[in-house]
């Protein structure tokens, strides 16, 4: 057995290589210095070994803690060699090791202590243990596993004091009676400086669901397989699909105002919002230097808000980064999923109480990136990219119905033009950092949609 002290400085030595390769890492925009690993709790003891590790990962001025499923055993086990933090080590991150794994899920049925964490089930929920996980494999922010079809466990990755808000919106959505979020029937709390730390969120799995994006990407390449049809004849049409998505944003809403109350706007509130817009501009505009033609268009937009005096609604928790991906439709009907913000948000900034007009404007952009992710890599398809228009026009316009005739917080969103916009660039500017770090090839995606709205062509 390797001794836990050791781990530590083994971790230490490795982590500022492994961590920035990981999908789920948010501080890919700086290089990592230190990795402190500052709290091990041991999960499973001797061989394999089994730790839960919280790191404090040191990028510059920002220290950000994040948790770690730290594995160990003599017998190598199967899997992807991405997990091994380093060549030779003999660990690994566990959340692939389904005979570990195991062991979460029980402990919160147990309702378990180990250390400073505490495993627990919702009030009232039995839940059977004895289930083997598989991680999900999709790309994530943080990391879920699936265990046998009935739960799923989400590990968040970046870790801050108090209830996450997922589980909060959750636990707020499902005491309402939505119909909109699936059931919360556990979770895992640890301990960051003193301070309670939700660390784990288990929900019902949902087997035969299928995410909105999918659905939606797949609506786009039936249209583009027959070339004489528009979106509304295609027999892949999305627009009833997006239509339903629009009530259950507008339910949502509603539910989330009910629950958890709302702040009127005054002036100042609206000056902040618009100065916010601002300020996120000038951050992503100092890093991605492809958007600088489009600042003074962009600032001008974020301006008409403050002159054209439509207030943004009551301000209210909201989903935060809502897009196709974390929607799910199920034979009932569309839930939505991941209520935490947009990832590199500072924990207070997706506390705070805010327009719903931003989660519809956040999905208005998946409706365009749906569209628009086919012509990634291939330029100069005037006839597709005219269809991929075409099809986002139609959606956006279905969702932005269901949502009116829904009767959410802001009523009919096209009735709040000047700001719906102005979110909606706000939301793509964000999409241009988020791509410049992630995904480069995309960043032609929100780069084209800022260009379009900016340019009237929209
Ligand atoms: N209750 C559920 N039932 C079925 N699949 C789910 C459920 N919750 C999440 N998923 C799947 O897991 C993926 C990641 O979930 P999400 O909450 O968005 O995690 P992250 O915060 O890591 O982005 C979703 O896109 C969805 O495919
Ligand atoms: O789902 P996450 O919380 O990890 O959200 C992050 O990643 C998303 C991509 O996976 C990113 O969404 C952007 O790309 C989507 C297509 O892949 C598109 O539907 C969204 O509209 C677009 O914003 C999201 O912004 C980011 O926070």
């Amino acid at each position: 057995m390797t001794e836990h002290r050791s781990v530590e400085a083994e971790l230490a030595a490795l982590l500022p290589g492994w961590l920035p390769a990981q999908r789920w890492f948010a501080g890919k925009d700086r290089p990592v210095g230190e990795v402190r690993p500052v709290a091990l709790t041991v999960l499973v003891e001797g061989d394999p070994l089994l730790l839960h590790v919280v790191v404090e990962v040191v990028q510059g001025d920002r220290t950000e803690p994040y948790q770690l499923l730290v594995g160990s055993r003599s017998q190598p086990p199967e899997i992807p060699s991405a997990a091994w933090f380093g060549e030779g080590t003999g660990l690994y991150e566990a959340s692939g090791d389904a005979d570990l794994t195991a062991v979460l899920l029980d402990r919160i049925a147990a309702g378990a202590r180990a250390g400073a964490l505490r495993f627990e089930p919702e009030p009232g929920e039995a839940l059977t243990g004895g289930l083997r996980a598989r991680p999900i494999t999709a790309e994530q922010s943080n990391t879920s596993l699936v265990y046998g079809g009935q739960y799923i466990l989400k590990l968040f990755r970046k870790l801050s004091p108090g209830t996450n808000k997922d589980l909060l919106a959750h636990r707020a959505l499902q005491a309402a009676g939505c119909r909109h979020v699936a059931r919360v029937v556990g979770s895992i709390t640890g301990a960051l400086a003193g301070e309670p730390a939700t660390i784990g969120m288990l929900q019902e799995y949902l087997p035969d669901a299928v995410d909105g994006w999918a659905m939606a990407t797949t609506s786009v390449r039936d249209l583009m397989a027959d070339e004489d049809r528009h979106p509304d004849e295609a027999g892949g049409d999305f627009a009833g699909e997006a239509e339903r998505l629009g009530a259950a944003v507008a339910e949502v809403h509603a539910d989330l105002a009910r629950a958890l109350g709302t702040e009127a706007v005054d002036r100042a509130e609206l000056d902040r919002t618009v100065q916010a817009m601002h300020d996120r501009l000038d951050r992503v505009a100092a890093q991605v230097p492809q958007l600088a033609a489009q600042v003074p268009a962009v600032r001008a937009a974020f301006e008409a808000v403050r002159s054209d005096g439509t207030a943004p609604g009551p301000m209210q928790y909201i989903h935060g980064d809502l897009h196709l991906g974390q929607v799910l439709r199920t034979v009932g009907g569309w839930l939505l999923l991941d209520f935490e913000g947009e990832p590199a948000a500072p924990v207070a900034e997706r506390h705070a109480l805010r327009s719903p007009l931003r989660d519809v404007a956040g999905m208005l952009r998946s409706f365009d990136y749906a569209a628009q992710q086919l012509l990634v890599g291939r330029p100069g398809e005037p006839e597709t990219a005219t269809r991929a228009l075409e099809w986002a026009t139609r959606n956006r316009a279905a969702f932005c119905a269901g949502y009116a005739g829904a009767d959410g917080p802001v009523g009919d969103p096209l009735a709040h033009a000047g700001l719906l916009r102005a979110f909606e660039l706000d939301k793509a500017v964000y999409e241009v950092a988020y791509e410049h770090a992630n995904r480069p090839d995309w960043l032609a995606v929100p780069l084209a949609a800022i260009a379009r709205s900016t340019d009237g062509g929209e």
